[in-house]
């Protein structure tokens, strides 16, 4: 199917898009913002370490990127935002005066680059085509990706994802938490209430998982059936069990009668390991598997680690 750019989604996101600018000098900085401004959502840092630590926070849809910083110049800037998983699909776009670096720039990994001194106009348009071709190819993941019912990621995303991460964070010897989410007795609830209140419970716990996750990188995916996987990067034990408890209780809270739970409601049972502490014989979705199951020969509703 061709491409159409007049699409109403892609102009929306367009509108919308941020661009995070990365230049230690003012008075480019200064005129960089001054062109794109108008156009879209600009953020501007002043050096790659705070530029990194912004990306993690407040992922941009595009970088532009001066190569001469103080502190880590652009092009390891650039290299490290592309080890990191959750900062590697951002197109980067050099700024640069010498065409001598312009080799070292594709090498980092850069969509693109642009000389110095820059063009009003060029820029700008560069910046909407790399800006447009993101659009799209965020589009068509969310068509790939995204569960139908429920809304939130599919097992596919997971599957394709969840490599990433954990080849991410043995890389930076970082821990990396997966919960295993099952509700509860799920069969008797949609056999009492009838199948589209069951679907409707889906979606209201795969809402309320997602309103518990507050770190920009943790996402939740239906893993299959009744079944949801959350993975947490940068996450130990501790905070592991926090979030599992917290998905735990407002699920409970939801409040959702089911007279054949001896919660009264519907409750989910909730397995978890890390990266850190995993048994090397199994790997974490086995062993949080595992603890779904203990969780649920303990009682159900509640978490096992
Ligand atoms: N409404 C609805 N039900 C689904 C969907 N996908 C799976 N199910 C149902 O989820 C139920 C899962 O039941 P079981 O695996 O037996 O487990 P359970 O009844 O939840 O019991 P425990 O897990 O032991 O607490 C089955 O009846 C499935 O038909 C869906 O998309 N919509």
């Amino acid at each position: 199917m061709p491409i159409n750019y007049s699409d109403h989604a892609l102009q929306l996101s367009l509108k919308s898009s941020k661009v995070l600018i990365v230049e230690d000098q003012l008075l480019t900085l200064i005129v960089l913002r001054k062109a794109l401004s108008d156009r879209f959502n600009v953020m501007t840092s002043r050096s790659g370490e705070e530029a990194i630590d912004l990306c993690k926070l407040d992922p941009p849809d595009l970088i532009l990127l001066d190569i001469n910083l103080e502190g880590i110049n652009g092009i390891e800037t650039c290299l490290k935002l592309k080890n990191t998983y959750e900062t590697q699909d951002i197109p980067v776009i050099f700024i640069t005066s010498l065409e001598s670096e312009e080799g070292a720039c594709w090498e980092a990994g850069a969509v693109d680059f642009i000389k110095k001194p820059t063009n009003p106009e060029t820029l700008f348009r560069r910046v909407r085509a790399h800006l447009m071709i993101k659009a799209q190819h965020d589009l068509l993941n969310q068509k790939v990706f995204i569960d139908d019912l429920t809304q939130i990621y599919n097992r596919r995303y997971f599957d394709t994802h969840f490599i990433k991460i954990e080849q991410s964070a043995l890389r930076e010897n970082a821990d990396c938490a997966l919960l295993l989410i099952d509700i509860d007795y799920f069969k008797q609830y949609n056999d009492t209430y009838g199948h589209v209140q069951g679907d409707a419970v889906l979606n209201l716990v795969a809402q309320t998982i997602t309103k518990s996750l507050q770190r920009p990188a943790d996402f939740v995916s239906r893993f299959g059936g009744e079944e949801f996987v959350v993975v947490l990067p940068h996450t130990g034990n501790k905070g592991a069990n926090c979030v599992a408890d917290k998905i735990k209780n407002n699920v409970m809270q939801l409040g959702i009668l089911h007279k054949h739970s001896e919660h009264e409601f519907v409750t989910i049972s909730i397995g978890g390991a890390t990266l850190q502490t995993r048994d090397n014989s199994k790997n974490t979705l086995q062993l949080a598997d595992e603890r779904m199951y203990q969780s649920k020969f303990q009682g159900r509703n509640q978490v096992s680690f």
